[in-house]
Order: C-alpha cells, then structure tokens, then sequence
C-alpha cells in the first residue's frame, strides 16, 4: 500500500503575545526609527495546538477527524495543507491538496466569482485554459447565477462556501480536506454537495474530514482519528470506536465486537 499522508510525533505550538507583550511589540514599531529591540520571552505565551500526532493514511483512506471545540482539528488540516510547519516531527503529504479549509483563504473580495475561479485554479496548478474548459461545469454546480460575475465581497458566507466547494471538488480531486464542510450551506445545496463527494471520493486519492457530525463522518470514512485537547486518542477503523460512549469498541479475546 502506498502511503498518501504520514505524521511521525507531530506538535504544533503556536506562540500568543499577551497584551503587554503586544504593546510592547506595538513600542517597538513606535520607536523603530532608532529605537532598540525589546525581548521580553515572560510575555508570549504558547499554545501547544497539536501534541505527538502519530499516524499513517494510505492511498484510498478517508480520514475522519473528531474531537470537542479546540481539540486541533481545524490546526491538523492547516498542518497537512502546508499552511503551517510542525513545531517537532515530521509530516509527509504525497500528493496535491485541494482544501476548503479557510473559505477566505484564496479568495480575492474584490474580484468577481469567474475571476476568483482561474485565480484558485491557477494556484492549484492548473492553465487558464483547462479551468475555462471546465468554468461552465463549476458556475452551474455553484448556483451562484448572476452573482458569479460581482466581486466576491458581495457575497455571502454560503455563496463563497459555494464557490470554493466547487472549485475545490471541480479541479483537483487529489487528497480532499474539509473542514465542517458544509455548515455554511443550505439544505438543497448540502444534498447536491453530498452527491457530488461521493462521486469525487472515487476520483480523489484520499480525504480528510474535520467535522462535529458523527454520522457525516460513519457514512464517508474509513478511518478515524480522535483528537483531544491536541493529543492523538484514538486512530483506527472507524467502526472500532463507540461514538455514544466515546471510547473504543470493546472486543472480546476473538477479536470480536461484544
Ligand atoms: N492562530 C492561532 N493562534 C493561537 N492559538 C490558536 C490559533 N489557532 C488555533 N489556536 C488554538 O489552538 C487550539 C486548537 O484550535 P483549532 O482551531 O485547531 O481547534 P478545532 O478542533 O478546529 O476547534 P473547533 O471545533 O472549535 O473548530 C485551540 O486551543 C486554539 O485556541
């Protein structure tokens, strides 16, 4: 089996200037004609997101990630989307990612829809051309109408989720990473949305889902990993953990479920 994501005793820390701290940071800018630098390490304080992730996915896995508010989920896409660099370990991704991870990430308010689309699609790789090929496909799938040719700060919360949903799921189904994917959609559209995963799941080499909903991710995963305050609980089959008691399945000597 190949391997498509693997993370060798990953942590992430992201380091927090407290007020003081900024205001002294905020100093330095005042006082930087002449000024002197200011150190005061007592002041930041760190906020260890990610603790000694340690897991493989292969080739065709579609990762479930869960875990209470803060846990790390939405850290861990970031971290695989290469947005950010571990703190310690080492991650490998071998293969594009196509995210939806932050909507306004990639997306610029004062271009239009149809603008916003080769923008996105030229990060991904692709040639003005084959996204135009594909730009009648992509504005249809969006539903966005007339509003695909006004700039994008016009747009709602949904209608850009909209936008980059379809990029994202149009262009470049390599590995996917959604995160609470559809939680700015509207019924009809998370209907349509839903469809169109399960099509882009066999065209795509992997998945990863960072989602509260927990039949959302027995019905798409395979695996799962369960993240509390940053550190790894569980990772496995999906069906090896009990979602009511949040604990993994008990089995008998068998290695039967019980
Ligand atoms: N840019 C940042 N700077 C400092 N701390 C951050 C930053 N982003 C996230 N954190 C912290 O990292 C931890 C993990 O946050 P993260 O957003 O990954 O959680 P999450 O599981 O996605 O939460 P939610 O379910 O609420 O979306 C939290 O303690 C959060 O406060």
């Amino acid at each position: 089996m190949s391997v498509l994501i693997r993370l060798n005793y990953v942590d992430l820390v992201y380091p927090v200037y407290s007020v003081r701290a900024q205001s002294l940071r905020n100093m330095m800018v005042n006082l930087s004609v002449g000024g002197k630098l200011l150190k005061d390490g007592s002041d930041i304080i760190h906020v260890q997101a990610l603790s000694r992730l340690n897991f493989t996915l292969n080739v065709g896995d579609r990762l479930g990630v869960i875990g209470h508010n803060g846990a790390g989920k939405t850290t861990l896409l970031k971290l695989v989307a290469g947005i950010y660099e571990p703190t310690r370990g080492h991650i490998e991704v071998n293969g594009r990612i196509s995210s939806m991870i932050d909507v306004g990430l990639g997306l610029d308010p004062n271009l239009t829809g149809r603008d916003n689309i080769i923008n996105m699609g030229r990060m991904r790789g692709f040639t003005t051309r084959q996204i135009q090929l594909q730009m009648d496909e992509l504005i249809e799938f969006s539903d966005l109408g007339s509003f695909i040719d006004l700039p994008v700060k016009t747009f709602s919360a949904g209608m850009a989720s909209r936008l980059v949903f379809a990029v994202s799921t149009t262009l470049d189904p390599d590995i996917l990473l959604f995160d609470e994917w559809l939680s700015t959609g509207d019924a009809d559209f998370i209907v349509k949305a839903k469809q169109r995963m399960d099509s882009l799941l066999d065209k795509s080499r992997g998945m990863i889902l960072a989602s509260h909903s927990f039949p959302m991710i027995q019905l798409m995963c395979n695996k799962l990993l369960v993240l509390d305050a940053g550190e790894q609980v569980y990772f496995g089959e999906v069906d090896g953990w009990d979602f009511n008691s949040q604990k993994p399945v008990a089995r008998d000597v068998e290695g039967q479920m019980s």
